[in-house]
């Protein structure tokens, strides 16, 4: 049996799978928490993928490994391949002035989406550059080359031999390249930063992006007891998102929304897309073709924050938000518990609208939290401007059967599960698998076994979210 590793460097955590090249079956897996914060050492990174690595029994035996990771932080390098500064990630919301005066200089949204499909926010990368030039000039003036979280992981297994490289659904997310031409965008990233670092070469999906060579990293040997044998191939790797959709085995006409740290809302699409309103992101995706795709800032945390709220778990929460009434009496969530990012209002807080004393239960908070939630994540899937007679539902926060079963009311038309999975690590592995067999397409994996959710839609519960939405 040939085996291949994909990896799912995520906000919250790192998760390892191994699978069966041929068939996709799940053959060992692991994981390790990553530190909270929305600026991170990359070093943390290297040490949950080690722990996870070892928990999934090393990569002595795999003949490849696909590295995703979440898109968009910024990872500064200096002339020696050292890390300039703690990554600042695709949360922290410090750079949304730095975004703003981009959109500004460069005539507005309209030419940010004909530039590079995307206008840019906090999130994305060339605002982050811009950041760090007026508030860090040392560190900007130090940094030689900037690369993502997949690159710099990918890197790192490769020895750091080379320069890193990035591929592109990743290198879509940073604001300087365009997924149209193909190309850097080098006079956006001098506007924003005013340097033009090495930048990582951009990768198609099949091609290899060396190979594991761990035998010259004195730390990597520090990872765990579990064998590391070099010499696997490593594929070029993507952003989560573009796993996700590579893991789900996501076509044309397809619509994924995935409840992780953050919300998102995608399609698989065949030409590159440029919303002016900025909503869409046009990325490219990690076949060859593109993934517009609309992000919040808040999703599955919500969740987490409410059950905290309460003093519950996660099971519990969801057992009190289904014995509430649909409609949670009227009690709206608005859940800008981090800023939001779609819409764009990065100083936002959270609300209760509609506090009675009937609605002042556990029951009808739950309730709330989940509906809000989904209301936020139904309005990135309108953005979307798609009508698919089914969505697709991924992400830590599709494991609650609550978050399953009030999700088709709110998005008004059935909602597939599939088979409680890493996504994300399954489309790295599956990217491995790719660059093994060298076929056209990526190998066909027999999927597991996918639930189907519906319920009666219940409109009531976006009416009155809408209504509530706009009073912050
Ligand atoms: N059984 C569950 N019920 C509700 N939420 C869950 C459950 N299991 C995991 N989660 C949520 O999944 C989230 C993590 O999702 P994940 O997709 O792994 O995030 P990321 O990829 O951004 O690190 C946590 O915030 C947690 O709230
Ligand atoms: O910024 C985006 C997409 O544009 C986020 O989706 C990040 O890619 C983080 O993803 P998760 O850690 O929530 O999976």
């Amino acid at each position: 049996m040939t085996l291949v590793a994909g990896v799912d460097s995520s906000t919250q955590s790192c998760k390892v799978v191994i699978r069966d090249a041929e068939t996709g079956a799940l053959v060992r897996q692991g994981r390790a928490a990553h530190p909270d914060g929305t600026e991170v050492d990359p070093e943390a990174w290297w040490t949950a993928l080690g722990e996870a690595v070892d928990q999934a029994g090393g990569l002595d035996d795999v003949a490849a490994v696909g590295v995703a990771a979440q898109q968009h932080g910024m990872v500064c390098l200096d002339e020696s391949g050292q890390v300039v500064r703690d990554a600042l990630l695709w949360n922290d919301t410090r750079s949304a002035q730095a975004a703003a005066d981009l959109v500004a200089e460069l005539g507005g949204p309209a030419a940010w989406a004909a530039a590079v499909g995307s206008v840019p926010v906090a999130s994305f990368t060339v605002s982050k550059l811009r950041w760090l030039a007026e508030h860090e000039p040392d560190s900007a003036r130090r940094t030689a080359s900037v690369c993502l979280p997949h690159d710099w992981l990918t890197w790192r297994l490769a020895g750091r031999s080379g320069a890193p490289v990035t591929d592109r659904g990743d290198a879509s997310g940073t604001g300087y390249w365009s997924p149209a031409t193909g190309s850097y965008r080098t006079d956006l990233l001098k506007a924003a930063l005013g340097s033009v670092p090495q930048l990582p070469r951009v990768l198609g999906p099949r091609d290899g992006a060396g190979e594991v060579r761990l035998a010259r990293d004195p730390r990597a040997r520090a990872w765990g007891s579990a064998p590391v044998q070099d010499g696997a191939l490593l594929a070029p790797g993507t952003g989560d998102n573009m796993a996700a959709a590579l893991g789900v085995g996501a076509r044309p006409g397809d619509v994924v929304v995935s409840i992780g740290t953050s919300g998102t809302a995608f399609a698989v699409a065949e030409a590159p897309s440029a919303d002016p309103s900025g909503a869409v992101a046009g990325f490219a995706d990690a076949t060859g073709r593109f993934l517009p795709l609309v992000c919040t800032l808040n999703a599955a945390r919500v969740l987490d924050a409410a059950a905290r709220m309460l003093g519950v778990g996660l099971d519990r929460l969801g057992e009190l938000a289904l014995a509430a009434p649909p409609g949670a009496g009227g009690l709206v969530c608005v859940p800008y518990l981090e800023g939001e990012r779609t819409p764009n209002l990065p100083d936002a807080t959270g609300s209760l609208h509609g506090l009675t004393l009937e609605t002042s239960t556990p029951g009808h908070l739950a309730r709330a939290a989940v509906e809000g939630m989904l209301c936020h994540l139904a309005d990135a899937f309108d953005a979307l401007g798609l009508d698919p007679a089914r969505v697709l539902l991924v992400g830590g926060g599709a494991r609650s059967e609550a978050v399953r079963r009030i999700a088709p009311a709110v998005f008004g038309r059935p909602v597939v599960v599939p088979e409680p999975g890493e996504y994300v690590a399954d489309g790295a592995a599956r990217q491995a698998a790719w660059l093994l067999g060298g076929t056209d397409e990526p190998p066909v994996w027999e999927g597991g076994a996918s639930a189907r959710y519906e319920a009666d839609p219940f409109p009531e519960i976006r009416a009155r979210y809408a209504e509530a939405r706009p009073l912050g």
